[in-house]
Formats: structure tokens, C-alpha cells, sequence
């Protein structure tokens, strides 16, 4: 078995995969609300199809990441786990999965200010699992990787240039997703289709896209930090540099207020004063301005993206809309692509409307695609590829 970890700033998701000739899922689940009253463990077993919700105690990820593997031991035998495998949203220059070892900890350790959101909690799960399962190979995937391709144009912060030494640069996330996207789209097209001029856009909680050519990586919305690129469900974007050094000034606010504002209080939540969760202000947009304006300004900018990226590719293929608002809002794709059709995007609304996987019209220049991500099977994938690959290797540590 290979469990996999994906843990957010408020939730743990997680899965495990039977490893046969291809990866059977067995169970998966999250603990969503973590560090509020409404904490719960909701799971699903697939083999009879029980799906339940827990409420339980689970003050921080040291109370959850526990509660979930008391449960998990009363589900499963945890001898037959082979391995855990994280997603690390943050992970510089690595471009490959790797087994944690003290020397990677402490390295993630010294990066953690680098995404405060992630990191820190994701390290704190690792160190969790490491004591209560000492003998179980952990194994970390990097989101950064996918984006390791980027040419340095793309790399390059206008800041001094020393800090670029330093490592403040571009590095762009949501890479397990992108490389899972590009796996489908081969598969649900050809090869020269997913070699052509491709945006992705995984709008989910966190949101961001990825122009891709040849399969590579060129450009991406997401920076330093996941904070940067499209507004999402309570992060900003892109900002002016200058209301930093406003708000500093006028509001004496400090850095760990300025750090809130940017990744809890803004975006979705920031505009509708009310829900950073796009299905609720599709709800409410009839009647609550603040929440049509959400919405506009999230569909106004994914499209400025779109343009943009499209200039960096120098034309556009394809495009595929995926993650949570991706994969299951017609309104908002019809809203963002509404006005495209210069660039040569045509959508079918009928099939719009239905989610299908293709919604763009035959004669659609550019072909649009609605795929389900899953970071969950990529992680196990690339451990299970790894562990493969480790009974080659005697340089792997057992
Ligand atoms: N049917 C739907 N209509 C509109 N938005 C939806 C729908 N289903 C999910 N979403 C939105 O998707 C977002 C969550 O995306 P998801 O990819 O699940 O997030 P996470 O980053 O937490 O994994 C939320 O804003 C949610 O409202
Ligand atoms: C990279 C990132 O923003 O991840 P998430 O969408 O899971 O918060
Ligand atoms: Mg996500």
C-alpha cells in the first residue's frame, strides 16, 4: 500500500492505493477544518462504498495528522503500507521525488518562510508520521518541480539582483496537478496535441496557470509564493508592492498582519466580505453585489492571464480548465473565455453546461478541455515509480 499526504493550510487529504499492475484506490478522505470547532474526518471506503463524516477534536495538524492515524489503524493493517508520500508544495530547485532524510528536513525547515501557508504544517506532518512509523519510507514530491523547465526570463523577479542569489525568484506551484493534467490530456488526445502550445488552469482554492510547450513548463501565475498570480479563495494575487509599504507606513502594520491579509483576509473573501468559496457567492450573486463582483474579478483576471500567457506561447492550442471552480462552475469558464474568440476559443455551452471533457465547438480553433485533477494518484505514481526504481538502486536507504 502507498498512503499519500496532501496537507493544505486548513485541511489533510489523504488516500491510500493498493499497488498492483496499476494503482487501486482503496480509501481516501480528508480532515477539513482544522483548527476550528467544525473539525471533521469525512472518508470513503470504495470496496462498500461507505462514505462518512466524523466530528473530531483537532485544535492543530499535530491533533489531526494523530486522529487520523488512529483511525487509519482501525481501518487497515499498517504493516502492508510500503510507503507515505507527501506533496510539498515548496521545494525549490528539486525537479525529482525523494525520500526524506534529516538532511531534507532541515533543508525544508530553512526554506519554510517561503510558503508559510504550506510548508510549516507539511513539515510538521512528516515529523508526525516519522515518530509514530519510524521504519515507513517517507517520500516527498515537490509542486515547484514541474516548473524547474522555466526559462529564466520567466525566473527572474525586477528586485536586486543579489536577492536572486538568495532565492527569491519564481519558482510556481501547483505542479503535481499540472503534471497529472498533461498525463491525461496525452492520454485523452496524442502526442502531438499534448506537445503543442497548452494553458492549464487549476482555479481551485488556490489558482493559478501554467503556459506549457513541448510539455515544459514556460511560464507560470504563481511566484515566490503561492500567494501571487489570480485572486483566490482568500489570497490576493498580484498586488501593488506599493500597499505593502502603505499599509506599513499609515496602518503601522507588521509583517505577520500584512502575511494574514494577503493569505486569509483578501480574494474571494476579501471582495464579497462574506465567502472565499465560489459555489457559496454563485449562490448569493442574484442579490449580493459584493459577491457578483467576487466572481467578476476572478473571471477578469484568469482572462488577462489567458491573454497573457497566450503572448508568452506565441499562440494558443489548448486550454484546460481544472481544480474544485474548474472542473464544476460552466458559469464561471463561460465568464473567462466570454470575448476569447479572437484567440480562436469557441464554447459549445451545451456541453459547457454539462461539464463534458470537450467544450469547445468543432470548429473551435482552440481546443478546451474540463479534466479532474488528482495530486493524490500523482503522488502515488511518482512513489510508487520511486520505489520501483529504489530495488535497482543499492544507494537507496531501506
Ligand atoms: N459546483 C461548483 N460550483 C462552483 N464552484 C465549485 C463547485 N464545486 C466546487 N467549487 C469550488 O471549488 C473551490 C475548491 O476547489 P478545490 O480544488 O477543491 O480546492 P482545494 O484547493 O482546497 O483542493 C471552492 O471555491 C468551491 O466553491
Ligand atoms: C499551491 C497551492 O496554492 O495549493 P492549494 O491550492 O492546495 O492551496
Ligand atoms: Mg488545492
Amino acid at each position: 500500500m502507498i498512503l499519500t499526504i496532501n496537507g493544505g493550510s486548513s485541511s489533510i487529504k489523504f488516500s491510500l492505493y493498493k499497488i498492483n499492475e496499476s494503482l487501486q484506490k482503496m480509501l481516501f478522505g480528508e480532515i477539513e477544518n482544522i483548527g476550528t470547532a467544525k473539525a471533521k474526518l469525512n472518508f470513503t471506503i470504495i470496496a462498500d462504498q461507505q462514505k462518512k463524516s466524523l466530528p473530531i477534536d483537532a485544535k492543530d495538524h499535530s491533533h489531526a495528522a494523530n486522529h487520523l492515524i488512529d483511525w487509519l489503524e482501525k481501518e487497515q493493517d499498517f504493516t502492508s503500507v510500503k510507503a507515505i508520500g507527501h506533496r510539498i508544495v515548496h521545494g525549490m530547485e528539486h525537479t525529482e521525488p525523494e525520500l526524506i532524510t534529516d538532511e531534507l528536513l532541515t533543508e525544508l525547515k530553512k526554506i519554510s518562510a517561503f510558503d508559510p501557508e504550506h510548508l510549516p504544517e507539511e513539515i510538521k506532518l512528516i515529523e508526525i508520521f516519522k515518530k509514530r512509523y519510524p521504519k515507513i519510507k517517507q517520500i516527498v514530491c515537490f509542486d515547484t518541480a514541474f516548473h524547474t523547465s522555466m526559462p529564466l526570463v520567466a525566473k527572474l523577479l525586477s528586485i536586486p539582483r543579489r536577492y536572486y542569489e538568495k532565492g527569491i525568484r519564481r519558482y510556481g506551484f501547483h505542479g503535481l496537478s499540472y503534471t497529472y493534467l498533461m498525463e491525461e490530456l496525452k492520454r485523452l488526445t496524442d502526442e502531438e496535441t499534448a506537445n503543442s502550445k497548452i494553458i492549464l488552469a487549476h482555479l481551485g482554492s488556490g489558482a493559478s496557470l501554467a503556459a506549457v510547450k513541448n510539455g515544459k513548463s514556460l511560464d507560470t501565475s504563481m511566484g515566490f509564493t503561492p500567494t501571487s498570480g489570480l485572486p483566490m479563495s482568500t489570497r490576493t494575487g498580484d498586488l501593488d508592492p506599493g500597499v505593502a509599504w502603505y499599509l506599513m507606513k499609515e496602518e503601522n502594520m507588521t509583517a505577520k498582519e500584512f502575511n494574514h491579509l494577503i493569505n486569509q483576509e483578501s480574494g474571494l473573501l476579501g471582495i464579497s466580505e462574506t465567502s472565499g468559496d465560489m459555489r457559496e457567492l454563485m449562490n448569493v450573486e442574484d442579490t449580493d453585489s459584493r459577491a457578483a463582483e467576487a466572481i467578476d474579478l476572478f473571471c477578469y483576471q484568469t482572462k488577462k492571464w489567458i491573454g497573457s500567457f497566450t503572448a508568452v506561447l506565441e499562440g494558443l492550442d489548448v486550454l484546460v480548465f481544472s481544480g474544485g471552480i474548474g472542473e464544476h462552475a460552466p458559469e464561471v469558464r463561460s465568464k473567462i473565455c466570454d470575448g476569447l474568440e479572437f484567440l480562436g476559443i469557441e464554447l459549445d455551452e451545451i456541453n459547457n453546461m454539462n461539464n463534458r471533457t470537450i467544450i469547445s465547438t468543432e470548429k473551435s480553433k482552440v481546443k478546451v478541455f474540463v479534466i479532474q485533477t488528482n495530486e493524490e494518484l500523482m503522488i502515488a505514481k511518482l512513489v510508487n515509480g520511486l520505489l520501483n526504481s529504489s530495488v535497482k538502486s543499492e544507494n537507496f536507504i531501506k
